[in-house]
């Protein structure tokens, strides 16, 4: 298999990760390589059995739907573009993976909770923006908190399928820029097939996704878009950047995207990082093992950062106006991922 390309699948496979929350070494072992051969594969999957309850659920749905509901001025009240470190309300346009093409969708985006002082001046670290509605904050970091805690198991299951210790990556995550984001997708009869998101990858270590409907779609090997199907409760799992380097391109960060929604569509996807300062490079066994490092380091944080920069409106300005810098060695957007190589025309 090429480093960092999926295979020709056909369909995203669902995983009962269950069996990892059990004291049985071998049903931890057997979901362990089936979360391994799935991110190897295709870069995507579904999850069920992650124990994050239907009422966790159904607070953080209601609570998305009652803020994205308030009026255009009092959600600019919490502008993404009045904070110094990326939190806050994200309306229409303000978003582009492909400059010419912006996003049809608003999002309100938070991260892991920290103190100024734990922040110590790190872009894209410090406290959440929570906008003034009873009930908000507590129902949303509630999920936030039993997502992040999915995500630590599913990342020391890919270290122990990897052969490496279970704490190989996740000892790199303790106050990271994890964000999650409430995302909606406004239906538009009259929007001429106006995309809901545009091709990308993810640039963290994998995503989480809670969906409220179909409309995923996720590049193949072969350059065909294939539909990731609604299953209720179920989180939707890809490989991020992050991921695909640490591992020498033997996981692989999937292109995937949204088009015009046939119905109005909620989405909660929670990007799994590792601490601003962790370098991600391959590692060493597996550079070995592969005869030659596939990647070049990058600095977690860093590419997140500049990722960010290249696609966000507000920081385009703060770039132009000479507020901030790219960091250095700042990849483009789409290194990572098959839609530039392919195309992302449908
Ligand atoms: O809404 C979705 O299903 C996908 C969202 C996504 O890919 C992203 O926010 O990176
Ligand atoms: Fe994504």
């Amino acid at each position: 298999m090429n480093p960092g390309q999926p295979a020709d699948f056909a369909s995203v496979p669902t995983i009962d990760m269950a069996g990892l929350f059990s004291g049985d070494p071998a049903a931890r072992a057997e979901v362990a390589d089936a979360l391994a051969r799935a991110a190897r594969e295709v870069g995507f999957f579904q999850i069920v059995g992650h124990g994050i309850g239907e009422a966790r659920r159904a607070a953080l749905l209601s609570q998305a739907q009652r803020f994205f509901a308030l009026d255009h001025d009092r959600k600019m009240d919490y502008y993404i573009g009045r904070s110094t470190h990326h939190r806050g309300y994200v309306p229409p346009g303000e978003e582009s993976p492909d400059p010419n093409k912006p996003d049809r969708k608003e999002a309100f985006d938070l991260a892991f909770e920290m103190s100024w002082a734990e922040a110590a001046g790190t872009p894209m670290l410090g406290p959440n923006v929570w906008p003034d509605l009873e009930g908000f904050r507590e129902a949303v970091y509630g999920y936030y908190e039993d997502a992040f805690a999915v995500g630590r198991a599913l990342m020391e299951a890919f270290a122990v399928a990897l052969d490496l210790p279970a704490d190989q990556f996740s000892r790199h995550v303790t106050q990271p820029p994890s964000q999650l984001r409430l995302i909606h997708y406004p239906y538009d009869a009259e929007a001429e097939d106006a995309q809901g998101i545009g091709a990308h990858t993810d640039y963290e270590c994998f995503t989480l996704l809670l969906p409220t409907a179909a409309g995923l779609e996720v590049m193949n090997g072969a350059g065909e878009w294939i539909s990731v199907p609604y299953r209720e409760g179920a989180l939707v799992v890809n490989i991020g950047d992050m991921l695909q380097i640490w591992t020498n391109g033997e996981f692989v960060a999937t292109s995937h995207r949204v088009r015009k929604v046939p119905e109005e569509r909620y989405s909660f996807p929670l990007f799994f990082a590792c601490d601003y300062h962790t370098e991600v490079a391959p590692l060493p066994h597996l550079v070995a093992r592969d005869g030659a490092a596939n990647y070049e380091p990058l600095q977690a944080g860093e590419h997140l950062y500049a990722q960010t920069i290249q696609t966000f409106n507000y920081l385009q300005a703060r770039l132009a106006r000479g507020e901030i810098a790219l960091p250095a060695g700042a990849r483009g957007t789409a290194t990572f991922g098959q839609h530039a190589r392919h195309g992302d025309a449908s």
